[in-house]
C-alpha cells in the first residue's frame, strides 16, 4: 500500500514513512492510494470478536506487511488493555433507534485515546526498528493533547510538545496536559486559539530545515495513523447492530474532521453506512460550507464544547480531495485560497459528491444544554457537551430509516461545569483520575509565533539530527 498527498507533489510513501511523516512535504495530507475493501462475509466475521482483534484486521491492509501481523496484534492487545471497559467502545441505547457509542473509556476519557494508544506504540516500534528518535508536535483544543501526553510520556525515543490555547481548555483537560512529570513531555500554552496552535504546527512542518533538524513527527489527525485506528469503531458498532445485513447511520461531533473522515473511510471499505452526519456547535463552518458551497472562516466563538471550537478543519482537505475525484491541483488551489483569504469555493460537482457523502447540522450552546437535560430526563443518561451536540443534530436529521449511532467523544466529567449548568448534576472523575486536580502543573506560556515555538522545541528536544 502506497500513500499519496492531497496536494500531489510530495513523494508517495509506504506505511511506516507515512506514520512518521505527519504532514506531507507539499503541505498536504496523506491518503491510501486506493481503499481496501471488506466483503460482507469478512464484515460479518467481525461480529462478536474482541475489539483488538477487529482492530488488527481493519488495519492490516493499510500497514500492508510493513509491520509483522503478530506485532500489530500484540500492539493492539496492549493498547486496548489500557481501556476500562471490556468492550473498549461499548454501545448504549438512549431511545428507540438511537445508540450512543462510548469512545471515552480510555486513560484520558476522550475518543482520542482509541487511536493514540495505538499510534504511540506503532511509532515506538518503527523508531526502535530504525534506531532513531523523533520530536513529536501536536496542536490541541483540549483532548488530543492529554491523550498524546498520556500515550507518549516516558517513551525513550520521543520528545513530545503539545500546543494548547492558553485559558481556552477545560480545567480537567489542562491538568491532563500539565501534570505529567515525564521528562520527555512539554506542555505549551499558546496565547491564541486552537487554529493558531494548528497553524504553528503546520508552519513547523512546512519549514523543512527545522523539520529535518529535529526529526519532526505529528500526532494530530493529519497523521494517517490516527484516522486508520479510528475506522475500527465504525465497524465494531455497525456489526453489533446488524451490519452488513442492516445499514446504520452515524452522527459525529466534528471539529478537525478526522473522526468523521474515518467514518467515510469505513464506508469506502464496504461498511453499509446510510447516513454520515457532521454535527457542529456554534462554530458551524462545515455545515455552512455544505449548504452554500463556500468554505469561509469567521471568528471562533468560545462554546461549552471547546474541543470543537475550530475554523480551519484540517481533514476537510482529505474529503475535498476525494470529492474532487482526487484532483490534487484543485485541492491545492482551494487550500491556497484558504491560506490567502480565509475562504474558497467548492466546485459544483465536488459539492454534489460531498452532499451525497455527508449530511450536516448545527446545535447552538442553548440547544446542546437542552439536549443534555432532555436525555437525562428521558433515560437517565448523562452526555458531555460534545456528544450532546451530536445527539441534537442526529435528532434534527433523523429519518428513522436505519439505527442512528451517535459518537460520544468525551466523558461528561471532562466538562463538569457545562454539564452541571445544563443538568444540575456535577459528574465526578473516575477513581483513577480523582486526584488529578491536586497535582502540580508544569507548562510554558508562549506567544502565538512559530519562531518562538521552534526556538523552544529546538532547545528542549533530544532528537536533533
Ligand atoms: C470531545 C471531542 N469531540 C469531538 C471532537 C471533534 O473531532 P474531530 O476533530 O475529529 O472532528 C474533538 C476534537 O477533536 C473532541 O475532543
Ligand atoms: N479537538 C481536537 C483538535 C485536534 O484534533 P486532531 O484530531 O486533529 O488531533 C483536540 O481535542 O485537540
Amino acid at each position: 500500500m502506497r500513500y499519496v498527498s492531497t496536494r500531489g507533489t510530495a513523494p508517495a510513501l509506504g506505511f511506516s514513512d507515512v506514520l512518521m511523516t505527519g504532514l506531507a512535504r507539499d503541505g498536504g495530507l496523506y491518503l491510501p492510494e486506493s481503499w481496501p475493501h471488506f466483503s460482507p462475509a469478512e464484515i460479518r466475521a467481525m461480529r462478536g470478536r474482541p475489539y483488538d482483534e477487529v482492530a488488527s484486521r481493519i488495519m492490516a491492509p493499510f500497514i500492508a506487511g510493513e509491520i509483522a501481523d503478530d506485532t500489530v496484534s500484540a500492539i493492539a492487545r496492549e493498547a486496548y488493555a489500557t481501556f476500562h471497559h471490556p468492550a473498549v467502545c461499548p454501545l448504549v441505547q438512549t431511545r428507540s433507534g438511537e445508540f450512543v457509542l462510548e469512545l471515552f473509556h480510555g486513560p484520558t476519557l476522550a475518543f482520542k485515546d482509541v487511536a493514540m494508544q495505538m499510534l504511540a506504540r506503532l511509532m515506538d516500534h518503527v523508531l526502535a526498528e530504525r534506531g532513531e528518535r523523533a520530536t513529536i508536535v501536536g496542536a490541541t483544543s483540549g483532548d488530543t493533547g492529554g491523550a498524546a501526553i498520556e500515550a507518549f510520556a516516558g517513551r525513550d525515543r520521543t520528545d513530545i510538545f503539545i500546543l494548547f490555547p492558553h485559558n481556552k481548555v477545560s480545567p480537567v483537560q489542562q491538568r491532563q496536559m500539565t501534570t505529567s512529570q515525564a521528562a520527555n513531555v512539554h506542555a505549551l500554552a499558546i496565547e491564541g486559539n486552537f487554529d493558531d496552535c494548528q497553524a504553528i504546527v503546520k508552519a513547523m512542518f512546512n519549514h523543512h530545515g527545522f523539520r529535518e533538524k529535529v526529526r519532526l513527527s505529528g500526532v494530530n489527525s493529519i497523521n494517517w495513523g490516527r484516522i486508520m485506528a479510528q475506522i475500527v469503531y465504525y465497524f465494531t458498532s455497525a456489526v453489533a447492530l446488524g451490519a452488513p445485513e442492516r445499514a446504520v447511520s452515524f452522527t459525529v461531533p466534528t471539529g478537525n474532521f478526522g473522526d468523521i473522515f474515518a467514518g467515510y473511510a469505513a464506508k469506502r471499505m464496504g461498511l453499509p453506512i446510510e447516513r454520515l452526519a457532521i454535527a457542529t456547535n456554534d462554530n458551524d463552518i462545515l455545515a455552512r460550507a455544505l449548504r452554500s458551497g463556500r468554505y469561509e472562516t469567521q471568528g471562533v466563538v468560545a462554546t461549552t464544547s471547546p474541543s470543537m471550537d475550530i475554523q480551519v478543519s484540517s481533514n476537510f482537505e482529505r474529503a475535498l480531495f476525494e470529492a474532487w475525484g482526487r484532483d490534487a491541483s484543485a485541492t491545492a488551489t482551494a487550500m491556497d485560497g484558504l491560506g490567502q483569504s480565509g475562504a474558497f469555493t467548492i466546485a459544483p460537482a465536488a459539492l454534489e459528491r460531498l452532499r451525497a457523502d455527508f449530511a450536516a447540522g448545527r446545535s447552538t450552546m442553548a440547544e446542546t444544554a437542552d439536549t443534555m437535560r432532555t436525555v437525562l430526563d428521558e433515560c437517565g443518561y448523562l452526555l458531555d457537551p460534545h456528544s450532546a451536540t451530536a445527539v441534537r443534530v442526529a435528532r434534527q436529521l433523523d429519518d428513522g430509516q436505519s439505527p442512528m449511532i451517535v459518537l460520544a467523544t468525551a466523558h461528561p466529567a471532562k466538562f463538569p461545569d457545562a454539564v452541571k449548568e445544563a443538568t444540575a448534576v456535577r459528574p465526578t472523575l473516575p477513581s483513577g483520575l480523582a486526584s488529578l486536580m491536586d497535582h502540580e502543573e508544569k507548562y510554558e506560556i508562549l506567544p502565538s509565533e512559530t519562531e518562538a515555538v521552534e526556538d523552544y522545541v529546538g532547545r528542549h528536544t533530544r532528537a536533533v539530527g
